[in-house]
Formats: structure tokens, sequence, C-alpha cells
């Protein structure tokens, strides 16, 4: 358990330079087996490897766990008690209002072709410059469309600069959480103070002017305010604000290490070429917009993008609250302690992928489906898996669409791949992006 009150929590968040697990939780598989016990930022907390016990605790959601979170992450994020408990009335409201505008009726509806025109655009501006660092570059794409669609916001007219605020949110939570004027912890809670007031700004004038319908997450969830009793002004304003933030990290992370692997693997990148050319070149007009049918049928980026997602390990834990106590192995987790399930371990087995740290997006053609639901959760599973899925694999898949069709690439400077600390995947790389002569 580390010494008292930090536990071993600078020891989790030493960075480490390799796409593997971070050393901190390979070290202890291997002395103590694959559920162990630590402390991190002041709370107790069991983290569970194992398979088996991971798959009865996804069937366990609000019988004898729910959602927990380290005290820190909830105190920058606001996450509250209320949305702890899965099939509760906030849940469900939570998860249905995203997927009405994020899930995959209205990607298909309305939302693929406005991604295709994004990306398009971006990557037009990227090819402007002489270098590009990804991860930052893309995070601000996606933390536009996201903020767009959410709220309303408009980047070209604001002045609010979301993007570099919400860096600095997220560079806040890697750091150690000392909220002492100076510190990129302290920071980060200013600058979320700020969005929160934006946010509350906004929320009013939509309330003020309800007729003015736009039809995005805010006119929605502000018009339910008066239906809902549990959607009060704070509620709101921090549903607001964890939708912003859950829209842009992990896909941006996943953009960058993919610029990485291909680059590395020019096979992957010369089928990834040739599957999307292929679909331009089968069109009647091959500058009408990506369709939801060719989407599906881009067999080959689809398993570009499950295998990054399966390195890059965005998500590499769920936390759960114990509500009871629980037995497993003869020991017993006590209630209230934080259970980390940790999903990348299984990502990164040997067991069931060969040379796990070997970037190969061909296994995805051998890999049994069952197999595959209980060890690849990038997205988490069961009652809580992620409402945003299916967006973040359309935007994902799209970015690569228009990548590989209308560029080439040379990397400036390589991005040295790190775990920041044991939860978070760094990959900065810089790029110079040029079109392609046809
Ligand atoms: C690559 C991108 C993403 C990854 C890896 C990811 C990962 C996850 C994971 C692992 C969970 C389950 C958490 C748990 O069980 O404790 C989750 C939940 C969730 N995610 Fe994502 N996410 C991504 C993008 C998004 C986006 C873009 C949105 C919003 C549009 C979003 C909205 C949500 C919501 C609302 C939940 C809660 C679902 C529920 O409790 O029913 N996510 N996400």
């Amino acid at each position: 358990m580390g010494l008292p009150l930090v536990g071993e929590t600078l020891n989790a968040m030493t960075p480490s330079y390799s796409i593997d697990l971070h050393p901190f939780v390979k070290k202890r598989l291997q002395k103590y087996g694959p559920i162990f016990r630590t402390s991190l930022v002041g709370r107790p907390i069991v983290v569970s490897t194992d398979p088996e016990f991971n798959s009865y605790l996804s069937q366990q959601e609000g019988k004898l766990v729910e959602l927990g979170f380290f005290d820190s992450f909830a105190k920058i994020l606001k996450l509250s008690g209320e949305i702890s408990t899965a099939g509760s009335i906030i849940h469900k409201y939570l998860r249905s209002i995203t997927l009405n505008h994020f899930g995959a009726e209205t990607l298909k509806e309305k939302l693929l072709p406005l991604i295709e025109k994004t990306v398009v655009k971006t990557l037009d501006s990227w090819s402007s410059q002489a270098s590009v660092e990804v991860k930052h570059a893309s995070s601000v794409m996606l933390l536009n469309f996201g903020a767009k669609h959410t709220i309303g916001y408009d980047a070209e007219t604001s002045s609010d600069n979301f993007s570099d605020k919400f860096s600095r949110i997220m560079n806040s939570l890697l750091s150690f959480p000392l909220n002492v004027p100076g510190t990129a912890y302290h920071n980060g809670l200013k600058d979320r103070d700020m969005i929160i007031t934006m946010l509350k700004d906004m929320l009013k004038k939509r309330r003020m002017s309800p007729d003015t319908h736009r039809g995005d997450f805010i006119d929605q969830i502000s018009s339910d305010m008066d239906k809902e009793k549990f959607l009060s002004e704070d509620f709101v304003v921090y549903v607001l604000f964890g939708m912003l933030f859950a829209g842009f990290h992990p896909i941006s992370s996943i953009m960058a290490l993919a610029f990485s692997v291909l680059a590395e693997h020019p096979a992957a990148l010369e089928e990834l070429t040739a599957e999307n050319e292929a679909l331009l070149k089968n069109r009647e007009n091959p500058n009408s917009s990506l369709t939801w049918d060719e989407y599906k049928s881009m067999t080959f980026t689809h398993q570009i993008v499950n295998e990054t997602l399966r390195l890059g390990n965005l998500g590499p834990a769920l936390f759960r609250r114990a509500l009871k106590d629980i037995p497993v192995n003869g020991f017993t987790i006590p209630a209230g302690w934080t259970i980390m399930v940790l999903t990348s371990a299984l990502q990164l087995s040997p067991n069931t992928f060969m040379d796990p740290l070997e970037f190969n997006p061909w296994r995805w053609k051998d890999l049994d489906s069952l197999v595959v639901s209980k060890n690849f959760m990038p997205f988490g599973r069961g009652s809580r898996q992620c409402a945003g899925a299916e967006y973040s694999r359309v935007f994902l898949a799209t970015f690569l669409h228009v990548l590989v069709t209308k560029y080439s690439w040379k990397t400036i400077k390589a991005g040295r791949i790190a775990r920041k600390n044991m939860l978070v995947l760094g990959a900065s790389i810089h790029i110079k992006l040029s079109e392609k002569k046809n």
C-alpha cells in the first residue's frame, strides 16, 4: 500500500516510454498475480486483470459495484454521485440523450457528412503548415466539432478558445493533485471554473429564448429541465462539461498513434490506401460524400482502428466502487474501496493477441468474436458501454479515409510513445502533410 497518504501514487505516475503495460502494473502482476491492492491519491484500490472476475463485476452494476472515481478526477471533472448508479433514471437519461445526438442513427442521418467536411477542411489547413503536432491539432478539430453539436459553439467567431482551456484541464488530470497556485492541478481547476461559468451563461441564454431551436444537445437538455426534476442548472452544466471533455482526448490520442504506427508499417498503410481509393473509384461521382454503406464496408480501415484502439488502451481501466464486501479468491474487497478493472492488461495479453505489442491489423480477420468481446473492450462493456463509441469509430475511420485518399505525410519529429502515467497515453508526433498529386 506504499507510504501513508500518497500510497504508491508517485510510482504509478512515473512516465514509461513504451506502448506496453506500465511497469507499475507489470511488476505487481508478476509479484502478486492478476488481482492486487494498492493505494493511489489517498484511496485504497484493488486492481483486477482477472478476466473472470472482471466479467463477473460487469454483471454486478448497481448490486455489488457502482461507478467510482479518484477524488481528484471527480473534483476537476465535477463528477457527482448522481451518475454512479447504472440503470438509475439519471444514468438512463444521460445515455439516451448522448445516443440521441451522437449515436448510430444521428451519425447515419446527419453527422457523417459533417464529420467528413470538418476533416477535409482541417487537413487542408494542416497541409499549408510546415509542421503539425498531430495530438494537439486533432484535439482542436474534435473539441470544436463536439462543442458545435453540443452547445452550438462556433470556434471561428468565438474568442473563448475552448481547446486551449481543455488541453490545460487535461494536463491537470495528469498532474499530482496539489491545489497550490502555480501547479498544473491548480491551473486546471481555474480553467474548469472559467468554462463552467461560460456554460452557465450559454444555458441561461438558451433558457431565455426557447423558440430559437437549433436542435443541438443543449437545446434538448434545457427544454427537458422543465420536465425532469434532477436536471438542475448545476447538474446540466456539469453534463455539458463532461460531454465536451469526453469528445476530444481519447480520439485525438488514437489519431496521433495511428500516424506513428502507419509510418512504421508501410504494408498496412498501402492496404488502407488501396481500400479507400477503391471506394472512390467505385463511385459514380468521386467527389460525393462518404456514405454510411461505404463506412460500413471499410473492413481493413476498421481493423486499423481496432488495432490502434487495442494498442493505445485509451480507457485502460474502468473504475468501480464496492457497495458491499466482495469475496474474491479467498480475500475480501472491503465495501467502499475502489476497484480498478484493468482492461488494458487483457488487450495486451499474449493469451489472446499473439505478439501483443506488434501492430498487426490483419490479426482481426481471424479472431473469434466471443473472444474479442471478452478481451477487447476499449469502450467498456455492459450497461455502461461508451455512448460515444460509434461516434469515435466514425470520426477515426472518416479521418483515415480523407487522409490516405488525399494526402501523404512525412514525419518531422517522431513522437515518443509514452504512458504519461499508468493511465494515460502520450504520443506527440509532428508531421508535414502534402496533398497527393494525381
Ligand atoms: C476513443 C474514444 C473513446 C473511448 C476510448 C471511450 C471510452 C469509454 C469507456 C471505457 C467508457 C465506460 C466507462 C465505465 O464503464 O466506467 C465510456 C463511457 C462513456 N462515454 Fe466514452 N469513450 C470515447 C469517446 C466518447 C465520446 C466521443 C463520447 C461523447 C460523444 C463519449 C461518451 C461516453 C458516455 C456518455 C459514457 C457513459 C456511458 C454510460 O454510463 O452508460 N465517449 N467511454
